[in-house]
């Protein structure tokens, strides 16, 4: 629900209220649940706001009654009047029956707001914000949206070059104007082009909008473009909406001069080159930006928490770009030995140092013409960071122990859970390193802000574990998909493939019951807990280890849940090239608990004794 209504035609009566600003208008702006709705105030004209006809302005509200309250521009004083609601009319706290009001005040009707405006004249000034001005509207309409999981719409209009000449945008401002709503804002983007913010507004309204503001172009004799980006459809944050936008008018041509970001790219349910599954919203709108930059070379810096799926859109962004051909080569910063990390990275020649008995490529020769993703960039060395900076400035690199240059042409993609930013501001990460390669900053949201992806990424690990575990287990009870949406996944993604894959080993029946959940998953426990539930000096279980006597413990249930523990820990010890330290903070838990565990499964690094 949106649009003006006009209780009567619009006459330009003067009124006092007007009179200091000519051609000023004022507006009741009603905002409920389910959106907003406006009406012109005409002087000396009552208004009324209700639920129903025959109220000027309707608003489906159950807190609102009939004809609720009234309200009237009489010469200069604004005045508001209950009209015997039930729910009453409220000013600063207090039940009114009749008082006078200011622009601005804020009128509770029910639980609906209501407040007077003053709306945008037309002609020379539109009520055009400031760029921060801008930013901080859309911000505050998608913490609204968010909350309220209501729509709202961005559109970035320019006009099509005459000559070479751009129209600049005071020349055609006032026809976008005319055909947005009057609470809608404008911040000029440049001297050329203009952004819209369309409040309540979803995909296909914006789109009609963005076809009115294309035919308003007669006016002001310039061709307008416009490209449309609406949440939650095109995106979920105001970066990704802001940038879909843009790209949007940057597609459109005279044929076609509304362009529409929907979603375009990866499709949901699409399965990555690495089995990653494209399950939701936030994921798209991430490999959305992926695909845009896959093609250049810019450094790109992956920022999510724990287990979000870094190293899985480092290598879609490998992957989708020319340099598919050639290597990804990855590197855990943080698993290096500080004393081998200059070697690991450019190589070393022959007795370089003691232990150096063959030369031997670090990662940026052997990703030459392809990718290196440095992951866990944040826990670089400072010697290393000089020296990454080195290769990142002049594209040569020299091998530990030669003086030899040597050329290399590689895109780098770093990874971090930390605030690299922050960590520049205090000196613990090198500010020159980080602008080097933070040109594309991609946020990777934790999975309890990707509800929508949980139910699809678990049937694919379903089936994954089935397959891998010669398992038949068919889905999930309708509980047990309450739980997993319910609970906060510290661990992300990885955790929740972890929770699945020991569900389907567990489970007794053909569906994952809740009782094959670890107990934090089922809410049994508070969710803080889930990061520490492996402590303890000598815990007896593991948070995915069924307690014996709890429930039954059917035979070789153990056994296979320690196979599986054994297969976790070996990964995450070997992802980390067998450091204690950096596997026990992949995983959340002390170094002490994995050394314990590494103990009692028998886990040994392989090669030693
Ligand atoms: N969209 C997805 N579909 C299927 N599996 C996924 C998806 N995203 C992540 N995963 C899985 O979750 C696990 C963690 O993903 P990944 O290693 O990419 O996370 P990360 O953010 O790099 O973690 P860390 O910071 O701990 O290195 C992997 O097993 C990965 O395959």
């Amino acid at each position: 629900m949106s649009g003006v209504v006009e209780t009567e035609p619009m006459a330009s009566a003067p009124s006092p209220l007007d009179a200091p600003e000519e051609g000023r208008r004022l507006a009741v702006v009603v905002q409920a649940q389910q959106g907003m709705e406006i009406a012109l105030l005409v002087p000396d004209t009552p208004l009324v706001v209700g639920r129903t006809e025959p109220s000027d302005l309707q608003v489906h509200d159950r807190t609102l009654s009939r004809q609720h309250a009234r309200f009237m521009l009489a010469g200069d004083r604004l005045l508001v009047e209950d009209l015997g609601s039930r729910n009453g009319t409220w000013l600063a706290g207090q039940r009114i029956d009749r008082a006078g009001i200011e622009i601005g005040d804020e009128v509770m009707l029910g639980s609906v707001l209501a407040c007077v405006h003053v709306l945008a004249p037309t002609g020379e000034s539109l009520g055009i914000d400031g760029e921060e001005g801008f930013l901080r509207r859309v911000n505050e309409e998608a913490a609204r949206a968010r909350e309220l999981r209501r729509p709202f719409a961005l559109l970035v209009v320019r006009a099509k070059p005459v000559g070479d000449r751009s129209p600049h945008v005071r020349d055609w401002l006032a026809a976008v104007r005319e055909a947005i709503r009057p609470f809608d804002r404008i911040a000029t983007y440049g001297p050329g082009a203009a952004q819209v913010l369309l409040p309540e507004m979803g995909t296909e309204e914006a789109t009609r909008v963005a076809q009115r503001i294309v035919a308003s172009q007669g006016k002001e004799g310039a061709q307008l473009r416009v490209g449309v980006a609406a949440y939650p459809d095109a995106g979920s944050t105001v970066e990704a909406l802001i940038s879909l936008s843009r790209d949007a008018v940057n597609r459109a041509t005279a044929e076609r001069p509304v362009e529409v970001e929907g979603t375009r790219g990866f499709a949901d349910g699409e399965v990555l080159e690495d089995d990653a599954l494209v399950a939701g919203r936030a994921m798209r709108e991430v490999l959305s930006t992926v695909e845009r930059v896959a093609g250049a070379r810019v450094p790109v810096i992956l920022h999510g928490e724990t287990g979000t799926g870094k190293e899985v859109l480092a290598r879609a962004l490998h992957e989708r770009g020319p340099r598919r051909n050639k290597r990804m080569v990855r590197v855990n910063c943080g698993a290096i030995p500080k004393e081998l990390v200059e070697s690991t990275l450019f190589g070393h020649e022959r007795g370089a140092f003691t232990g150096a008995a063959a030369q031997q490529k670090g990662v940026f020769e052997e990703a030459d013409g392809g990718t290196v993703f440095l992951d866990e960039i944040g826990e670089l060395a400072m010697p290393a960071q000089a020296a990454l900076l080195r290769v990142l400035e002049t594209g040569t690199l020299c091998r530990v122990g030669s003086v030899r240059e040597i050329t290399v042409d590689v895109r780098v993609v770093s990874a971090t859970h930390r605030d690299l930013e922050a960590m520049a501001r205090d000196g613990a990460f090198r500010s020159d390193l980080f602008y080097r390669l933070s040109t594309v900053v991609l946020e990777i949201p934790p999975l309890r802000e990707r509800v929508d992806e949980i139910e699809p990424l678990s049937r694919r690990f379903l089936a994954r574990a089935n397959e891998g575990n010669a398992r038949a287990v068919q889905g999930f009870s309708p509980t047990v998909l309450e739980r997993l949406r319910a609970y906060a996944w510290p661990g992300n993604v990885r955790e929740l493939r972890n929770v699945i894959e020991r569900a389907v080993v567990v489970a007794r029946g053909t569906l994952i019951d809740e009782e094959d959940l670890p107990a934090r998953v089922r809410g049994a426990e508070r969710p803080a807990r889930a990061a520490v539930e492996w402590e303890g000096p000598a815990p007896t279980r593991t948070a995915d280890v069924p307690v014996e006597g709890e429930g039954e413990d059917p035979a070789g249930v153990r056994e296979r849940v320690e196979g599986y523990e054994a297969t976790i820990l070996r990964e995450a010890l070997e992802a980390a090239g067998w450091s204690r330290k950096a596997a026990a903070e992949r995983l959340g838990i002390p170094v002490r608990t994995l050394s314990y565990r590494m103990k009692r499964l028998g886990l040994r690094r392989p090669g030693r004794s």
